[in-house]
C-alpha cells in the first residue's frame, strides 16, 4: 500500500484490482443526529475514491488549537453518501464469484463502535450477507451450478468462546482434523434456497446474539459475529465446495484499556484486543505471502484459518465516524486497517 506513489489530492486514480488475495477498504458513514446537533465537523474528507484524510483536532501545550492532518490509502474509500450496493459492487461480489470457483472467501467489518459495521455487514435490508445471497441464489439457478446447494450456519465468539447461534447459543468447539482443516464440531448448519429463507434464519440466529451497552451505543456487540455461506455438492453434505464467511468484529475500541474497573469489562476488553492484534498479524502475513500465518494465536484466528491458507480472498471494511469527537478511534481504525 505504502508503495503507492500518485498525488492523493482529488486527481482521478486508477482503480485497485478487485482480485486481489486481500483488499482493504473504508467506509465513512453520514453524520448522525446528535453529531449533527453538536454541529460536530467532518473531519475525513475523501481525495479520491482511494484516498482519505484526517484533519485530527489538536492542542498545542499553550492551549491554542491546531490541526494534525493524516493521509491514508486504501483500495477504495467510500464517501458517507455511498450505498451499500456500490460499497457490495467492489468488495463481497468479486468474494461471491470466488467461492464459485471453489475459493474460501471471508469479509470482515472493522471499526469502532456505532461506526456502520453491522449496517454494512449485516443490516436485513441492504446489508452485504443479503446483496451476496441475492448474487448467490442466481448463480445456483445457472445450470453449471446445479450440482452445488448453499448452507447457512452463524456463530458467535465472545471472550475466546464459540457459541452456536442457530441453535441456542449452544457452546461448541474448534478442532484440526486429520488434514488440519479447522472443523467447528457440532456448529448447525442449515440448508438455504432463498433469499428470504436465509434473512429469517440469519434473524433468528441474530437475536440470540451477545449485546451490552456502551456509551457510544446501546447494544453494541462484545463479540464477533460470524456468518458463513458454504457451498457443497448436492451429493455430498461432507464436502465443502466453497464458502464466505461475512464477520462483524467486535467493537475495535472495546480492545483498547480504558481503564475500567469492572472486571468483566476489562477481560472482554483485554480478549477483543487479543484476536484483533491476532487478526492484524494474520493478514499481515498473507499479505507478505509469509509461510507461517499465526492463526493459533486466538479463536477467532483460529476458526478462520481456511481464509488464511490455501485459496483464499480476505476483503476487510473498516468503517469510519466522520465527526471531531471520534477523531481518535478513527485513527485508530485506519492506523490498524493500513497494511
Ligand atoms: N453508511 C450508513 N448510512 C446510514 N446510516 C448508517 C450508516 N452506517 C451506520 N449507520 C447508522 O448508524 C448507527 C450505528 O451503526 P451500526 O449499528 O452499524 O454500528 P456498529 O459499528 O455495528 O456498532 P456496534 O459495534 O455497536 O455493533 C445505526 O443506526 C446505523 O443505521
Amino acid at each position: 500500500m505504502g508503495a503507492l506513489k500518485y498525488s492523493t489530492n482529488n486527481t482521478v486514480v486508477p482503480p485497485s484490482d478487485l482480485n486481489q488475495k486481500i483488499r482493504v477498504c473504508v467506509r465513512k458513514r453520514p453524520m448522525n443526529k446528535k453529531e449533527m446537533e453538536r454541529s460536530e465537523k467532518d473531519i475525513a474528507p475523501l481525495l479520491n475514491t482511494r484516498s482519505i484524510q484526517i484533519n485530527e483536532p489538536k492542542l498545542k501545550l499553550d492551549l491554542t488549537r491546531y490541526i494534525e492532518q493524516h493521509t491514508f490509502i486504501f483500495d477504495d474509500v467510500f464517501d458517507a453518501n455511498s450505498k451499500n450496493t456500490s460499497v457490495y459492487e467492489r468488495t463481497a461480489f468479486p468474494l461471491v464469484k470466488y467461492m464459485f470457483e471453489g475459493g474460501r472467501a471471508t469479509c470482515f467489518a472493522y471499526g469502532q463502535t456505532g461506526s456502520g459495521k453491522t449496517f454494512t455487514m449485516l443490516d436485513p435490508n441492504h446489508g452485504l450477507y443479503v446483496l451476496a445471497a441475492k448474487d448467490i441464489f442466481a448463480l445456483l439457478k445457472k445450470p453449471e451450478n446445479e450440482h452445488l446447494s448453499a448452507w447457512i450456519g452463524l456463530y458467535e465468539i465472545y471472550q475466546g468462546h464459540i457459541y452456536d447461534l442457530l441453535n441456542e447459543r449452544k457452546k461448541i468447539y474448534a478442532r484440526e482434523d486429520a488434514k488440519r482443516n479447522v472443523i467447528i464440531s457440532g456448529l448447525r448448519e442449515y440448508p438455504i434456497d432463498n433469499v428470504g429463507n436465509l434473512i429469517q434464519v440469519f434473524e433468528f440466529g441474530s437475536n440470540e446474539r451477545s449485546t451490552g451497552s456502551t456509551v457510544a451505543n446501546d447494544s453494541s456487540s462484545r463479540s464477533h459475529a460470524v456468518l458463513q455461506i458454504l457451498l457443497k455438492p448436492k451429493n455430498n453434505r461432507k464436502k465443502i465446495y466453497g464458502k464466505l464467511s461475512f464477520i462483524d468484529l467486535a467493537g475495535s475500541e472495546r480492545g483498547a484499556d480504558r481503564g475500567e474497573t469492572d472486571i468483566k469489562t476489562r477481560m472482554e476488553g483485554a480478549e477483543i484486543n487479543k484476536s484483533l492484534l491476532a487478526l492484524k498479524e494474520c493478514i499481515r502475513a498473507l499479505d507478505q505471502d509469509k509461510r507461517h500465518t499465526p492463526f493459533r494465536q486466538s479463536q477467532l484466528t483460529q476458526v478462520l484459518k481456511d481464509s488464511f491458507v490455501g485459496k483464499s480472498r480476505t476483503c476487510m471494511i473498516a468503517t469510519i465516524s466522520p465527526g471531531g469527537s471520534n477523531s481518535e478511534h478513527t485513527l485508530n481504525t485506519l492506523r490498524y486497517a493500513d497494511r
